[in-house]
């Protein structure tokens, strides 16, 4: 049997199993068993060469962000839009067979907007280019989920289901799971605060189930069973999404502004040019990139050409500046 039939049978068990005190402990396993196999799906074939028929576009710019979603959603329109480069779009699915890189000029930065081919239920298991794309989505620093906005709200959760079993985790913070393997000792166990999700025999199953017998685990949040599981297996990429619903010039102004009030969300239409400006702001607000002129001895700051960090590394900047002048008082 191949591991993605081996995953089927195991959901199959998990849907067959009702959920209760009882029945926590073999449904934790069964989840550990599932993270197993798609960590597994997720090597390359031994003897294959790594990487072999990816997507290979060169990062350039102060960040990446990759456009996602079912065909014909409009995500070549949207590439052509933003950045001026000519992708094509037509009506029917699948025109786009392979990654298309543009470049949007926003605020005196350069950021790389990918556009990708269109994936479908089951990308994930290797259904159509659907692994390549999803390994261009971690690759990158934003997610932006182009939805058709008079399709099924259901494809957002297809798809959000389809990255996540890959180990993309969207609009979520690592965790607060403290986790390291150790040579002996046993397993110790301990949170900072009541647990409601996992206890420690929980615990033990799941690191039983990864033949790990000597750990130390500090949890220090109310985390689920698929946190400690996601901490254990390690490799999962957290990665913010700005959910696009296109083509509201086809529905209704009340589903329009529902669809607007949802979370990380933007509506727009590429035909009738509407919304656009507020897509690239908000994308900007969520790579979180901070602009630094820096200004030469003497001379006036080059307003033209600044240094761009993700916040993240702002901090070291300021460490860094700090430091000097504090070293002259
Ligand atoms: N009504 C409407 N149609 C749009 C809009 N944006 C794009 N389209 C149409 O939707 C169709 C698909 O557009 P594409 O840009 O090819 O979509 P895609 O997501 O790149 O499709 P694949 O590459 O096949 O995955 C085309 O006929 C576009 O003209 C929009 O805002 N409103
Ligand atoms: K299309
Ligand atoms: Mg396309």
């Amino acid at each position: 049997m191949g591991i993605v039939e081996r995953i089927k049978e195991i959901e199959a068990e998990m849907a067959r199993t009702q959920k209760n005190k009882a029945t926590e402990y073999h449904l934790g396993q069964l989840k550990a068993k599932i993270a197993k196999l798609r960590t597994q799906l997720l090597e390359p074939p031994k003897g294959s060469s790594a990487g072999g028929d990816g997507f290979e576009v060169t990062k350039f710019g102060h960040g990446r962000v990759a456009l996602i979603g079912f065909p014909s959603v409009g995500k070549s329109t949207l590439l052509t839009m933003l950045t001026g480069t000519h992708s094509e779009a037509a009506s029917y699915e699948f025109t786009t067979l392979t990654c298309i890189p543009g470049i949007i000029h926003y605020n005196d930065t350069k950021i790389q907007l990918l556009d990708l081919p269109g994936i479908i239920e089951g990308a994930s298991e290797g259904k159509g280019r659907g692994r390549q794309v999803i390994a261009v989505a971690k690759s990158s620093d934003l997610v932006l989920m182009v939805l058709d906005a008079s399709k099924s709200e259901g494809h957002r959760q297809i798809l959000t289901r389809e990255l996540e079993s890959v180990g993309l985790r969207l609009n979520k913070r690592p965790p607060q799971i403290y986790f390291k393997k150790k040579k002996t000792g046993g397993i110790s166990f301990n949170s900072t605060l009541p647990l409601t999700h996992v206890d420690e025999k929980l615990c033990y199953q799941i690191l039983h189930e990864y033949k790990i017998h000597n750990a130390e685990v500090l949890f220090r949040e109310d985390a689920t069973v698929d946190d400690l599981i996601d901490v254990i297996e390690g490799n999962r990429k957290y990665i913010k999404c700005v959910y696009v619903y296109n083509k509201i010039d086809v529905i209704g102004i009340d589903d329009v502004d529902k669809l607007a009030r949802r979370p990380n969300s933007v509506v727009i239409s590429c035909n009738l040019k509407l919304n656009l400006d507020r897509l690239l702001s908000k994308m900007w607000e969520e790579m979180g990139l901070v602009r630094v002129y820096t200004k030469p001895q003497g001379q006036q700051p080059d307003f033209s050409d600044p240094v761009v960090l993700s916040a993240v590394c702002l901090n070291y900047v300021l460490i860094i500046s700090i430091t000097p002048y504090s070293l002259y008082r």
